[in-house]
């Protein structure tokens, strides 16, 4: 998607572009207005953003022969003096919105988000990477395909950053590859509802509302009526926060199908595999080669807890890319193994209490001797040591648990020759 940004002043333009920079947004930026008219002659724009104040001509003076070359132009007015009139003739011009400088960079890229929406719902990319290795993804995946074959509304339940944007993405392409598709932040639906020019782009494809915890309680009841509105033929996807409650109506709605996206700890068969997928996309981006993780490297996310999921994965993946760049990752220093971290329990929903004490004491005692494990470097006498049991107690608590002693991939180290 294209975007063209108009600003004058230079710092201000490059800081601008920095924001955009891994968007979705291809950015032409100029300073002169004339270019920008030249620049628009030459190929089309979807957005246009532009400083009122230009060299030469006025912000308002470009919008209105931009959106004669290009009526479907969708434009963002910026300035530090708008005057009310100022405003209104850019709206009367058809721009869509209107930022007064300064500007906080989030609301400028929230703009877009609801711009991007409004410009084109594309498909997912089929080729995104899904993992799905771990028993308790390949059931997700097993479900996602079942739902796949109904016009039935999903509702993702799983903590923040597990993926249930990712499974989204997974069940809309399952269902139909090449629909539109389009991710919307529930908390951005106001008192009207989802925009219907907006819904009219998703027609024949899904439309999936990312944090419905977030969603204001006066959006409900017009949600519903788009819902009802929308008819067959249009996919309704949301993900839910863990233990976050749903207005009764929109539930009886959305919940047709719940399903639960397992958070990354209980799930650590994927992690590696997960790890590689995300280390190829940013270097892929980056223009890299792939850097290999090494075994102190991978010991490192096995062991930890992840309490922020994939997502936390994928930010310290990023950050060590960005930090590195040599050929291998030896080891993640900012990803310290605290006591903390064993403590993150799979703290099961409903009772039983003593069955819920009983899963929290169980996933507990896994973590502990992972950690054990990773502590004395897979020196099992060493690890039963530390753990105050004999060598044969340990090799029967790692039996219990399902921790492979001796496979090459399995998270429990061993010391190097
Ligand atoms: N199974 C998977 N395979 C590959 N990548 C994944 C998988 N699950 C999640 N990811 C990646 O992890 C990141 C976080 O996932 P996603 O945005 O779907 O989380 P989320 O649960 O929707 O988070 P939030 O609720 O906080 O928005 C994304 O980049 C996503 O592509």
């Amino acid at each position: 998607m294209d975007l063209l940004l108009v600003e004058d002043k230079d710092s201000f333009r490059r800081l601008l572009i920095q924001a955009l920079e891994g968007s979705a947004w291809t950015v032409r930026a100029v300073a002169d207005p004339q270019e920008a008219l030249r620049a628009l002659e030459a190929a089309p724009s979807q957005v246009l953003v532009t400083d009122l104040r230009l060299p030469g001509m006025s912000g308002l003076e470009l919008i209105r022969r931009a959106r004669q070359l290009h009526p479907t132009l969708r434009v963002v007015l910026m300035s530090a003096f708008g005057e009310p009139r100022d405003i209104v003739a850019a709206m009367r011009l058809g721009a869509e919105d209107f930022l007064p400088k300064p500007f906080d960079l989030e609301v400028f890229l929230a703009l877009l988000d609801r711009l991007r929406a409004l410009v084109g719902a594309p498909p997912p990319d089929p080729a995104e990477p899904w993992i799905a290795h771990s028993a308790p993804m390949q059931a997700l995946d097993q479900a996602l395909r079942r739902a796949a074959g109904t016009d039935l509304p999903v509702l993702f339940l799983g903590e923040r950053g597990a993926g249930k944007g990712r499974c989204a993405r997974r069940l809309h392409t399952l269902r139909h590859p090449g629909a539109p598709y389009l991710a919307l932040a529930a908390a951005t639906l106001g008192p009207e509802g989802p925009d219907p020019a907006l819904l009219q782009r998703v027609q024949g494809g899904s439309l999936y509302l990312a944090g419905l915890e977030h969603l204001a309680p006066e959006s409900v009841a017009p949600l519903i009526r788009a819902m009802d509105a929308a008819g067959p033929g249009f996919h309704w996807l949301a993900g839910l926060e863990a233990g976050a409650s749903l207005a009764p109506e929109l539930a009886q709605r959305l919940g047709a199908l719940e399903l639960r996206v397992p958070p990354l700890r209980e799930r650590r068969e994927d992690l590696l595999a997960l790890a590689k997928a995300l280390l190829e996309r940013g270097a892929r981006l980056e223009g890299r080669p792939v850097p290999w993780l090494e075994r102190p490297a991978e010991r490192q996310l096995l062991e930890h807890a992840w309490p922020g999921n994939v997502r936390e994965l994928e930010a310290l993946l990023g950050r060590t890319l960005g930090l590195s760049d040599g050929p291998a990752i030896r080891a993640f220093p900012d990803l310290e193994l605290g006591c903390s971290e064993l403590l993150s329990l799979p703290w099961p929903e409903r009772g039983p209490l003593d069955a819920m004490v009983r899963a929290a004491a169980r996933s507990a005692e896994a973590q502990l001797l992972r950690r054990a494990l990773a502590q004395s470097d897979g020196d099992l006498p060493e690890a039963a040591e530390r753990l105050g049991l004999t060598l044969r107690g340990l090799a029967q608590r790692l039996r219990d648990h399902g921790i492979p002693l001796e496979d090459r991939e399995s998270p429990l180290p061993r010391k190097a020759p």
